[in-house]
């Protein structure tokens, strides 16, 4: 958070510095521990990152399924879905709150709109694993610094280990090839702006607890399994065995 200026302080920044130091944090007496001894599970993060048509959302619906099979507690996020919602574009939001509004808070892809949009999944999935969910999120997600920051948030009021980066490393032209909604046509014609691996940069995970390297015979199902067997071994989901 920026330091205020001391020298010149703006109406604007003092309204600012007032807002914030009256909102106090409120202790609940329904524990995080509570949520998840009721559950019989650790509240997770499973984060999957990776280029559009790379899978992530095929393979975290077959991971949700799995989960929900074997009686876990869980939700899936995915980028499509809020974006018609949470991170909605301006054009969504134009009609209902008016062009100013729209223009403020309706996101985009531009950096600092994938930002805001990571920044708040983030917090979302925060609420969930606090709930003692485990949250599956799927989203483009390109930059570290916007995944770390998350990972922060969900180990910072949880413990280490809660935010699993999962790496869907699919080549590009494999994702081009499958094309599952024609976006790298548009893009390639650039009719689509700012779109990651064409016109936009994607960092790749340079530590990710799971990669998923791509394999041409490798079903969804076989790539969740993995995502599973490395809950397990980490200790963040309990074996069904034994
Ligand atoms: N410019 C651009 N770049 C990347 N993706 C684009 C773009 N424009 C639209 N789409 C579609 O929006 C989905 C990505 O949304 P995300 O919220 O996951 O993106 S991000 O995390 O903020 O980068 C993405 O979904 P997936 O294909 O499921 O990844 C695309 O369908
Ligand atoms: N092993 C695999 N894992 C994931 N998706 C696969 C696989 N093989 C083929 N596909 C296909 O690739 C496309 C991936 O699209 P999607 O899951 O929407 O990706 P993303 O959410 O990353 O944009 C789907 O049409 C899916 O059926």
């Amino acid at each position: 958070m920026s330091q205020p200026n001391t020298d010149q302080p703006s109406a604007t920044s003092d309204a600012k510095d007032d807002v914030q130091k009256n909102i106090v944090w409120h202790t609940q007496t329904v524990s995080r521990e509570d949520r998840e001894s009721k559950l019989g599970q650790r509240g997770v993060v499973v984060w999957f990152t990776g280029l559009s048509g790379c899978g992530k959302s095929t393979i975290a619906n077959e991971l949700d399924r799995l989960l929900i099979q074997r009686g876990a507690t869980c939700t899936l996020l995915d980028g499509d879905n809020v974006r018609h919602g949470l991170c909605a574009p301006p054009a969504v939001l134009k009609s209902e709150h008016g062009e100013e509004f729209a223009d403020r808070f309706g996101l985009g892809f531009g950096p600092t709109d994938r930002e805001e949009n990571i920044r708040r999944i983030g917090a979302v999935t925060e609420l969930f694993a606090s709930a003692g969910v485990i949250t599956l999120a799927a989203f483009v997600s390109p930059y570290q610094r916007d995944r770390d920051r998350v990972r922060k948030t969900i180990e910072s009021s949880g413990r280490a280990g809660d935010f699993l980066e999962v790496f869907v490393d699919t080549p590009l032209d494999v994702c081009k090839q499958r094309d599952p909604k024609g976006l790298y046509q548009k893009a390639m014609a650039g009719e689509i702006k700012n779109f990651t691996g064409i016109s936009d940069p994607y960092d790749v995970p340079p530590s990710p607890e799971i990669h998923l390297k791509w394999q041409a015979d490798q079903t969804p199902h076989d790539q969740a399994s993995q995502i599973i067997a490395e809950m397990e071994r980490r200790g963040v989901l309990q074996s069904t065995e034994g």
